[in-house]
């Protein structure tokens, strides 16, 4: 096995649904290390990105391609939802789950999720219906369900939206020790002080394509585009 499966390439990307273009065409590399952080306005094709960059949308031209099979690639990765989706079964159920997908013994299942469990607050409701959690819980389990079987890389699609600050601040400490471990992260968000505390680079999507890239120092701090300046300021974007 290779020690990370990134590069990710995409090439020529787009994505039509009846006769509408939703992205593309895209051309991005992403680069093995740090958190990118994918921002736009409503409807400039964030999701759909994240979602191609996943394998799971279906592209009408162009390629995504990782430094290893496809197969391979599948397994070593990540996805969050934004609507975080729980097992009907306990928290330990759902923390646990990754890990007895992949047959791991169940001495180091029990101990991982003990881990996780502390991590995110919830050790002692591990016997709890998971769907009984709030909503920062809940995103918080996916969180760590998602983590828990250690992926390459982390696909989150705006992770803290509508959550409180305190479960925002526990999701960007969990992303920032996630991050100090090698995890590659790659995720959406409209809280662009979130987007300035965690990104290592940025991509500003506008109409479905990648209207401006770059690390973050020079992406929050001295905006290329007219557009993007508009969008720092809070402007309507048509
Ligand atoms: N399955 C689909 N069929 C048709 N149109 C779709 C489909 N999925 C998304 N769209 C449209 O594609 C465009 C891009 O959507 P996408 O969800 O990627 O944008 P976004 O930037 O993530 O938006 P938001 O910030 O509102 O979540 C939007 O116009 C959306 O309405």
């Amino acid at each position: 096995m290779v020690s990370t499966i990134l590069p990710l390439t995409l090439k020529d990307v787009a994505v039509r649904r009846r006769g509408k273009r939703l992205l593309g065409p895209v051309d991005l590399t992403l680069d093995p290390d740090g958190l990118t952080m994918i921002i736009g306005p409503n409807g400039s094709g964030k999701t759909t990105l994240l979602r191609v960059m996943h394998g799971v949308e279906r592209l009408s031209t162009g390629t995504a391609t990782w430094a290893v099979p496809e197969e391979e690639a599948r397994h070593r990765q990540s996805y969050v939802f934004q609507t975080p989706i729980m097992l009907r079964r306990t928290v330990a159920d759902n923390l646990g789950y990754p890990l007895r997908l992949l047959n791991a013994p169940r001495a180091q299942v029990n101990a991982r999720v003990r881990h996780w469990a502390e991590r995110i607050g919830l050790a002692d409701r591990l016997s709890l219906q998971a769907t009984r959690l709030s909503g920062g819980e809940k995103q918080k389990l996916a969180l760590a369900r998602a983590l828990i079987r250690k992926p390459d890389v982390l696909f989150l699609d705006e992770p803290c939206a509508n959550l409180d600050g305190a479960s925002t601040r526990d999701i960007e400490s969990i992303l920032q020790t996630a991050l100090s471990e090698k995890t590659r992260i790659i995720m959406t968000t409209h809280d662009l002080g979130q987007a300035r505390r965690l990104a290592s680079d940025a991509v500003f999507m506008l109409h479905g394509v990648v209207h401006e890239r770059g690390p973050a120092s020079r992406f929050f701090g001295a905006a290329q585009t007219a557009e993007l300046q508009a969008f720092f300021r809070g402007d309507i974007i048509a």
